[in-house]
């Protein structure tokens, strides 16, 4: 759905790049995470992939369309939801997307049903001037679906919302990834990238350092130990065992085998630290 070879982007027009040889497959139906710190690269190449940004230099298909020269069919396929919410002000919630609505040759879904679905029922007279950050911002992200997209480019979809609302964005993210909808995730937020993403992508300084699934990712740089509490003459006990020394392993039989066990946790690395590991540099 995405082909991205040996992507560059100066914003100086010099060897200063923002982005750096940057290749990546996004298959369909995948919800593929570009996860890295600020000023990484990810707005700059997903400007770039939405048509936003003229492309420089590489090779850039999205949907079957070369971006080199922008088919504007392109854009009935595609949803993009901001951080920075664009809306007008001067219009109602409503009016906002009834007349994004009227944008695209292709049929498009209800105002009212999609305001109801980001939880925005009741608000959709009032200006979105009015609207604090959070409401304008669940608009921005109702109004990236209105047209069925079959790519959805999210950037930072949950950033700055209460956890409630987090929560039922990521729900709808799933809901549509159900249906068939392949997702394009930008974040520095290591939680949501675990949560939603079938693979991530970690970008560093304009440049990819590594691709894979988080549980793989998991699976390659945890610590393979796993936390035991145990009763042992009326006490809990607490005790990290190797899952791949002989002799912890031994003993990890026998505690289970004589002692009642309250909790036991494998020790799982998070992706932040894996970023760590693997770049460098935090997330922040
Ligand atoms: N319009 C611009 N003009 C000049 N430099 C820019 C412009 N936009 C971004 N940059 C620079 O390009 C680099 C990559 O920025 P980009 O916005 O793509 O990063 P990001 O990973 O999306 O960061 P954030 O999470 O803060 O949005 C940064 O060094 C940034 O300062």
């Amino acid at each position: 759905m995405i082909s991205v070879r040996n992507l560059y982007h100066s914003y100086s027009n010099d060897d200063k790049y923002a982005v750096k040889d940057v290749s990546f497959e996004v298959k369909e139906g995948e919800v593929f995470g570009f996860l890295g710190p600020s000023g990484a690269g990810k707005s700059t190449t997903q400007n770039i992939l939405t048509g936003l940004l003229q492309l420089q230099k590489g090779e850039v298909a999205v949907a079957g369309y070369n971006i080199k020269k922008i088919d504007n069919r392109m854009f009935n396929e595609i949803g993009m939801s901001f951080e920075e919410s664009n809306l007008y002000g001067k219009m109602t919630a409503k009016e906002n997307l009834d007349f994004y609505r009227k944008l695209f040759d292709v049929e498009t879904r209800d105002s009212m049903d999609l305001i109801r679905i980001v939880g925005l029922q009741g608000k959709e007279n009032i200006r979105t001037k009015e609207f604090s950050k959070g409401m304008k911002h669940r608009l921005t992200f109702a109004r990236s679906m209105i047209n069925n997209p079959r790519i959805w480019f999210l950037d930072e979809p949950t950033t700055g919302l209460d956890p409630a609302i987090a929560s039922e964005i990521k729900d709808i993210i799933r809901e549509e990834n159900k249906k068939g909808v392949t997702v394009f995730l930008t974040t520095h937020n290591m939680y949501i990238a675990d949560e939603l993403c079938d693979r991530v992508a970690f970008i560093v300084d304009g440049e990819i350092r590594l691709i894979d699934s988080p549980k793989s990712l998991k699976l390659a740089y945890g610590d393979k130990l796993v936390d035991v509490e145990y009763i042992k003459d009326g006490k809990v006990l607490k005790e990290t065992f190797s899952t791949v020394m002989e002799e912890d392993k031994q003993r990890l039989i026998r505690v289970i085998g004589s002692h009642d066990i309250q909790t036991m946790h494998t020790k799982e690395a998070t992706l932040e630290e894996i970023f760590i590991k693997v770049t460098g540099r935090g997330l922040v």
